[in-house]
Order: C-alpha cells, then sequence, then structure tokens
C-alpha cells in the first residue's frame, strides 16, 4: 500500500527541573529470557508516566526493580537522584518509603479497619499513635471516605477498597507513588473515578506518578507521557497525545485498536489491493492542524472530491487528535492525487488503505 506521510506532531518533554526516576540501560533476565533490555527513561518531578505493554511485556519487572523488590542485572536506577543499584537491603528500606504502591487487588489486610490499614507504614516507621490516626483522618479526607474509619475492608466496594490503598500509599508522604494496574479489577465508571482521584492528587502535592497498564484507556485519561515496552525495550515513548496521534511501532497502533476510530471491519474486508470505483484513505492530524476547517476547504476546492467514510475528533491533553477515513472516486484519474497533494501541504498524514467497489 502507498503511504503518504507527513510527520507533523512535535515531540516536547515537558521542562523537568528534577527527574525523579532516571534508568540507564536497566536489564534483567531471567533464564534465557530478558524481561528487561536495555531500558532508558527519565520521569520528571509531577509528572504522570504511563509504561503500557502487553502481557509478558516486562511491565512488572520494571516496576518491581523500580522500588528495589527486583535487583536489575545491569545498568543504572536513580531515584531522586540516588543509584539504587548499588544499595543494600539495609539502604533500601529508606528509599522504600520515598516510593508508595497501589496494586490491582489492592492488598489491605482484612483483619484491620480501614485507618489502621491507612496508618500502617507509618506505624512500620515507628510513628506516635496520635500522629498515625491523625495523618489517616487527613488521608481519609483526601481520598473521600471520611465516613468509613472503623470500617473493615470486607465492608467496602472495588473503588473504595483501592481508594484505602491510596491512601494508605500516601501515608509516609512518598516522593514517587507506582500503581500496577490499579484499575484492571475495576468497573469503567469506578476506573475513572479512580483515575480522577489520582490526578487529582498528583496536582495537589505534586506526586510524580508511574503506572503500567495494558490498557490506553487509562494512559489517555491522565498521563503526561507514556513508554511503549515490548520484549524488555521501549519501543516507543513521548507525550500522550502525540503517541496517539502518530503511533509509530505496529504494538502501539494494536495497542490503540481499541480507542482509536478504525476502518469498520465490513468496508475492510472487501477493500481490493490494486482496483475499484474508490480509493479509501486514512486521515491523521493533530494539533493546531486538526483545529482548522479542513475538510471545509478540501470541499470547497474539491467539490466532488471525496466522501467521508468514518472517524473523528478527540481531545488529548487538551490537544485535539483527528482520525477520519475517506473514499476518492477512482474514475478522475488526477483527483486522488490532488485530495492527497493538499492534505499533506496541511500537515496531514495521509495513508492509501485500498480500493473499494461496492459503495451504491
Ligand atoms: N520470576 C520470574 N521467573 C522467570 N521468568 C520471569 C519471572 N518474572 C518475569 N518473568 C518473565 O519475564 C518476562 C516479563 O514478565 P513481566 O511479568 O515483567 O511482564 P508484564 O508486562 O508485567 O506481563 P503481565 O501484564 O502479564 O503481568 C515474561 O516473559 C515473564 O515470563
Amino acid at each position: 500500500m502507498n503511504s503518504f506521510v507527513s510527520a507533523s506532531a512535535i515531540e516536547t518533554k515537558p521542562e523537568a527541573a528534577e527527574d525523579v526516576v532516571r534508568l540507564l540501560d536497566v536489564k534483567r533476565r531471567f533464564g534465557t529470557t530478558p524481561a528487561l533490555d536495555g531500558i532508558s527513561l527519565s520521569i520528571a518531578k509531577g509528572e504522570i508516566f504511563g509504561i503500557i505493554g502487553r502481557s509478558g511485556a516486562g511491565k512488572s519487572t520494571l516496576i518491581r526493580c523500580l522500588n528495589g523488590l527486583e535487583r536489575a542485572d545491569g545498568g543504572e536506577i536513580h531515584i531522586e537522584g540516588r543509584n539504587i543499584t548499588s544499595l543494600g537491603e539495609r539502604d533500601l528500606q529508606p528509599l522504600r518509603r520515598r516510593i508508595g504502591m497501589i496494586f490491582q487487588h489492592f492488598n489491605l489486610l482484612s483483619a484491620k479497619t480501614v485507618e489502621e490499614n491507612i496508618a500502617l507504614p507509618l506505624k512500620i516507621e515507628g510513628a506516635a499513635k496520635t500522629e498515625r490516626l491523625n495523618r489517616a483522618r487527613e488521608l481519609l479526607d483526601l481520598v473521600g471516605l471520611s465516613d468509613k474509619a472503623k470500617a473493615y475492608p470486607a465492608s467496602l466496594s472495588g473503588g473504595q477498597k483501592q481508594r484505602v490503598g491510596i491512601a494508605r500509599a500516601l501515608a509516609a508522604r512518598p516522593a514517587l507513588l507506582l500503581s500496577d494496574e490499579a484499575t484492571s479489577a475495576l468497573d469503567p465508571e469506578t476506573t475513572r473515578s479512580i483515575l480522577s482521584l489520582l490526578k487529582d492528587i498528583n496536582r495537589k502535592l505534586g506526586l510524580t506518578v508511574v503506572l503500567i497498564t495494558h490498557e490506553m484507556e487509562v494512559i489517555r485519561t491522565i498521563a503526561d507521557r507514556v513508554a511503549v515496552i515490548d520484549s524488555g525495550k521501549i519501543v516507543e515513548e513521548g507525550q500522550v497525545w502525540s503517541v496517539f496521534a502518530n503511533p509509530q511501532t505496529a504494538i502501539t497502533k494494536s495497542l490503540l485498536s481499541g480507542i482509536r476510530p478504525q476502518l469498520p471491519d465490513h468496508i475492510a474486508a472487501r477493500l481490493s489491493r490494486t482496483k475499484g470505483r474508490e480509493v479509501i484513505i486514512s486521515v491523521d492530524l493533530a494539533g493546531s492542524e486538526a483545529q482548522g476547517a479542513l475538510f471545509t476547504d478540501l470541499a470547497a476546492e474539491l467539490p466532488h472530491g471525496f466522501r467521508l467514510v468514518h472517524g473523528g475528533i478527540d481531545h488529548i491533553q487538551s490537544q485535539p487528535v483527528a482520525r477520519f477515513f475517506i473514499a476518492v472516486p477512482t474514475r478522475n484519474i488526477k483527483l486522488a492525487g490532488k485530495v492527497q497533494q493538499f492534505l499533506t501541504a496541511r500537515s496531514a498524514r495521509v495513508e492509501v488503505l485500498g480500493y473499494d467497489s461496492d459503495h451504491a
């Protein structure tokens, strides 16, 4: 298939006064499996950084290396400027207190009340009872569960349990919050409310968040930047809107397929690679290019030039990200070329997907 591509999305890393996490060529092997195969990345203070990949990509190994539960075989892991790869177990302890963690299955202690669960990290630190309880109340207020202090986890919904998990993770005032598939066991509405709470906490406390997930919707909803990992390597990294607008790898496209407009299956199934009455073209554009009256201008210039087949405009990190499918008649041999020229001149990425004869 022909491809007429003009890249438009500009990669800019948000200004990072200070990197909370920095990984340099991190490797971890299990037998012959390279779970992490040379991971390098930096995460700035206050960022929400998403790590996405399919099952077995290396996400859990990466997050376990970040909190020192797993040892890297090679490379360096710096947390708040400190290289943790060379630290012994005793020196790792204070560092682990700088890192809070939330889990898919919440990991709450069923025999303890909500406030005891939340205060547990402080108890381990040796904080006095009054201080522990005051902090637990403050956190219950932050996560919207002030009335559940004396309840036991079994009486809570999944969303409420995760709120307790978040409060517990924040008890020791960490610099970094690691989220390991924290919304994967929740329904879509509860997921939205938990993600919104995480975003709120990130804004209020300036907390750096690293979340691993296999769901692009989670990344879309709250992350600032994303790294896609596959077979232990970062295959793509960038600002979320930019990666959504212009995915570079097959794995990223596949992870995005559920939430990015796709050519409807019944049309895709009947496309011919060589000939047909119409040529079907995908049009991708983002940022300022997606704000203009592209299709109105195209229709004004080439009144019978195209037919809109499918697509829409999303807004990610306040940036418009548009993806459309259009059909251009092939009877006028020059028309398809003109349409493509018009679109690429306006920084749209255009790809010919095939030819269709069946549209009435
Ligand atoms: N303790 C271990 N022993 C042997 N192999 C392991 C171990 N932990 C992970 N692996 C292997 O390392 C690779 C990466 O696993 P990892 O659990 O990090 O992936 P993941 O992206 O978190 O997957 P999932 O989403 O299914 O949890 C996989 O091939 C896995 O089988």
